[in-house]
């Protein structure tokens, strides 16, 4: 299998067919291919969304001799330099790929693995996020675009994450809840060893959850897309969020395929355009976006985003996983409060919620629902578990 290498645009594009030409996702976009020894490279300026059949060979030039090799190679590193450039001057830390390039290099037939401090991630949100490039690479060589995207049209209809939401709030009067099937975290460790998604899933629609979050990250929080699937075909009817850590459009198009209804985008890792052209696909496959974000900045970058109807503010900062939930009143205070409430959009309360009195801190704040995992996983019965934490029944 040819392997395709590409560092021009923040969101990965980590392998194609070995025939680009009939590739879907590049229509519109004008990019050089070559061939160089075993490997593609692409370089593309800039990602559009797919449409149809990229079928338009005259866009793209086979360049074979060694000149125009190397004034690709500088025209790539610009391009990734720029979006390293671009991240910074958003406020964005986490860096989307090992600087130095991944550690397997390849020297004519040989491979080696590099050692140096570039390669080594500087948190456990950047691992994650550079083991999931990865991941999804894999992924991507297995269920091309084009097979997913025939999954997502025959996939069952999406269901309303933000009604429910609303209906739920509006009836009990308190924040709705997104209950998440988690059985892990990297902080936390195990939380729940006799695990079964479907009967905890099912045991947060009786307990009076609006929406459900299913983690599906194997590595780090032993989540899967079977449980996705699982819970979706089960008859559960609360809209699902698909909780992962999206890297790449592709994923949206797989997370609908398995049945999500909604996605998280983490602000920390995305930038912007990123955040803007992934919202445009959600909305064209009908997947509802759950932003998330952290600190004041933020929250002002996606406030600058138009369409952006669901905002999560995440009590746990994901790089040192301390947890504080009067970040969630930070966020909320003053102008920005104002300007969330003038655009109409609904705030989610994230992470670290344990009793009524956290429960009503946050809706004091401003937030209209709450996510919350394992404060509810953890207890023997999750359904009296959503009882304990809003001080009431809420089911009925
Ligand atoms: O288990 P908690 O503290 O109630 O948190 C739930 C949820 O907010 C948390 O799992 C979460 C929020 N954002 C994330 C991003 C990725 C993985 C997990 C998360």
């Amino acid at each position: 299998m040819q392997e395709l290498i590409c560092a021009t645009s923040s969101v990965s594009f980590n392998s194609l067919p070995s025939s680009p030409v009939n590739h879907t996702f590049y229509d519109n976009t004008r990019f050089t291919f070559r061939f160089l020894r075993n490997k593609h490279i692409a370089s593309f300026p800039c990602m559009r969304a797919q449409q149809s059949e990229a079928t338009d060979g005259s866009a793209i030039n086979i360049a074979s001799d060694d000149s125009k090799v190397d004034a690709l190679d500088i025209k790539e590193s610009k391009v990734k330099n720029s979006q390293i450039d671009i991240a910074a001057t958003q406020g964005i830390k986490i860096r989307r790929r090992p600087p130095t390039g991944p550690p397997l290099h390849h020297v004519g037939p040989f491979e080696f693995r590099l050692q140096n401090e570039g390669n080594t991630p500087r948190n456990i949100l950047e691992e994650i996020v550079w083991n999931k490039d990865t991941e999804v690479a894999q992924m991507r060589e297995k269920k091309p675009l084009g097979s997913l995207k025939k999954a997502t049209d025959i996939a069952a209809p999406p269901r309303d994450f933000i009604g429910a939401l609303k209906a739920s709030s509006e009836k009990t009067g308190m924040p709705a809840l997104i209950a998440e099937v988690k059985k892990a975290s990297p902080s936390r460790g195990v939380l729940r060893e006799d695990f079964d998604p479907v009967e905890i899933a099912k045991a947060y629609e009786k307990g009076g959850a609006a929406c459900l979050s299913v983690l599906t990250d194997a590595k780090y929080f032993q989540g899967s897309f079977e449980n996705l699937e699982a819970i979706r075909n089960a008859g559960v009817k609360c809209p699902l969020l698909c909780k992962e850590f999206i890297v790449d459009a592709w994923q949206l198009y797989y997370a609908r395929a398995k049945g999500a209804d909604a996605v998280l985008l983490i602000a920390a890792i995305l930038q912007d355009l990123d955040i803007k052209y992934m919202t445009k696909i959600c909305k064209m496959i009908g997947l509802t976006v759950l932003v998330e974000v952290h600190d004041e900045n933020e929250m002002d970058r996606v406030l600058e985003i138009d369409g952006i109807q669901l905002i999560g503010i995440n009590n746990r900062n994901l790089e040192t996983f301390e947890v504080d939930i009067s970040n969630t009143k930070k966020l909320l205070e003053g102008e920005r409060g104002e300007k969330i409430r003038q655009k109409g959009i609904i705030v989610v309360g994230e992470s670290g919620l344990f009793t009524p009195a956290d429960v009503a801190y946050v809706q004091e704040a401003g937030v209209k629902a709450i996510l919350v995992g394992e404060s509810l996983v953890k207890l023997e019965d999750p359904t009296k578990g959503i009882a304990l934490l809003f001080g009431k029944d809420i089911s009925e």
